[in-house]
């Protein structure tokens, strides 16, 4: 085989490790369910805190797509403020209209999920069209955000009724068989049209994460599909991103780009683990049972308003050989081009 492209040689080790996690917790799951039942808060906050650093060089990446010569200082001060502001706003929110917060706060991680797999996905195994990219989000978003909600009314309950009293309707048994019915055929379709395009390995992820989601209890499928998927996925896509990175891809130093990819979300993904000390540490009288899950979740909303922004930026910028202004996207033809092309011959023309 052809020695892979340095876009493969990134995204193939990440796609690798986040099903190799996903299917050791799933088998678990099975073979041993009570370990999981016992140890689920623990795994949830372990995901949660190898998760944290996906979210902690946000603050650069809009420099790195800046168009014309707007000074880099500005963006500098300017994004960490901008992204502070809004991690506060939420919890403010929260405060005055929460069962709102909570469903939009449901909807966006649904998209910011479903859109990021996607992404990657096209990344490594080549663009889909619209249609197909919109049915992936669909379905992995539907799976990785709601399903839990479906399919474990009783353990998330009590996180859903700290977070927001007045939203116990979601968990009602029409909203989640509506749920469950949409994901199942979000789900079917998707794995359909994987596998009418050739693309088996998607088809096989989809299920997978349906399994987990379906048979494995919710903080823990949380939890591993947050710190070993979503956020190893799109550090892949980060490194890859940067431009500064991209004589160390050429050359093939992986493991120098993922150390400078380390000292970058550092400091951030400290200031975000002081958080979620202090957020699990509240008081009775904030978060009675089940605390600690309730304040990762209340760190997770905070973050994640102003990240989906910022990996809006990312979807934009992404592709464009050097950072500067905008190319139009690719001709429906070329994209098509391109995505009958093998994903080795793909990662090789990334280089
Ligand atoms: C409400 C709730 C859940 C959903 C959490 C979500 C949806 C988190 C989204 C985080 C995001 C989008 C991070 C961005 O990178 C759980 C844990 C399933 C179960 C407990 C109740
Ligand atoms: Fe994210």
């Amino acid at each position: 085989m052809a020695a892979p492209g340095p876009a493969a040689r990134v995204l193939v080790p990440a796609g690798r490790i986040s099903t190799g996690a996903v299917a050791a917790v799933l088998a678990v799951g099975l073979v041993a369910p009570q370990v999981w039942r016992r140890w689920a808060v623990a795994v949830f906050l372990t995901g949660l805190v190898a998760g944290l650093p996906h979210g902690a060089v946000d603050h650069l990446v809009p420099g790195w797509f800046r168009r014309g010569s707007r000074p880099a200082a500005g963006h500098r001060t300017v994004v960490p403020l901008g992204y502070a502001a809004a991690a506060a706003a939420v919890p403010a929110a929260a405060l005055t209209v929460p069962a709102c917060v909570l469903c939009v706060f449901l909807a966006v991680s649904a998209l910011h999920f479903g859109y990021g797999d996607a992404r990657f996905c096209a990344l490594r195994d080549g663009p889909t069209d619209p249609a197909p990219r919109a049915v992936h989000a669909l379905a992995h978003g539907t799976v990785t955000a709601v399903l839990p909600l479906a399919l474990w009314p009783e353990q998330v309950r009590p996180v859903v009724r700290q977070l927001a009293p007045g939203a116990d309707w979601l968990l009602a048994a029409p909203v989640r068989t509506a749920t469950a019915v949409l994901a199942g055929a979000a789900v079917a379709v998707c794995c359909g049209m994987a596998l009418r395009d050739g693309r088996h390995r998607q088809a096989a992820e989809l299920l997978l994460l349906t399994a987990l989601f379906g048979l494995v209890p919710p903080l823990v499928a949380f939890g591993t599909y947050f710190g070993a998927w979503h956020s190893v996925r799109h550090i892949a896509r980060l490194v890859l991103a940067d431009p500064a990175n991209a004589p160390a891809l050429r050359a093939g130093h992986t493991a120098a780009v993922l150390r400078r990819f380390g000292r970058q979300a550092a400091v951030p993904t400290a200031i975000a683990l002081a958080a979620l000390a202090f957020l699990t540490a509240l008081p009775r009288a904030f978060l009675a049972d089940g605390r600690t899950a309730v304040g990762g979740v209340v760190l997770l909303a905070a973050l994640t308003f102003p990240h989906l922004i910022v990996v809006a930026h990312l979807d934009r910028g992404e592709g464009r050989p050097e950072p500067g202004p905008g190319r139009p996207s690719p001709p429906r033809a070329a994209r098509r081009a391109a995505a009958a092309r093998s994903p080795s011959d793909r990662c090789r023309d990334d280089g």
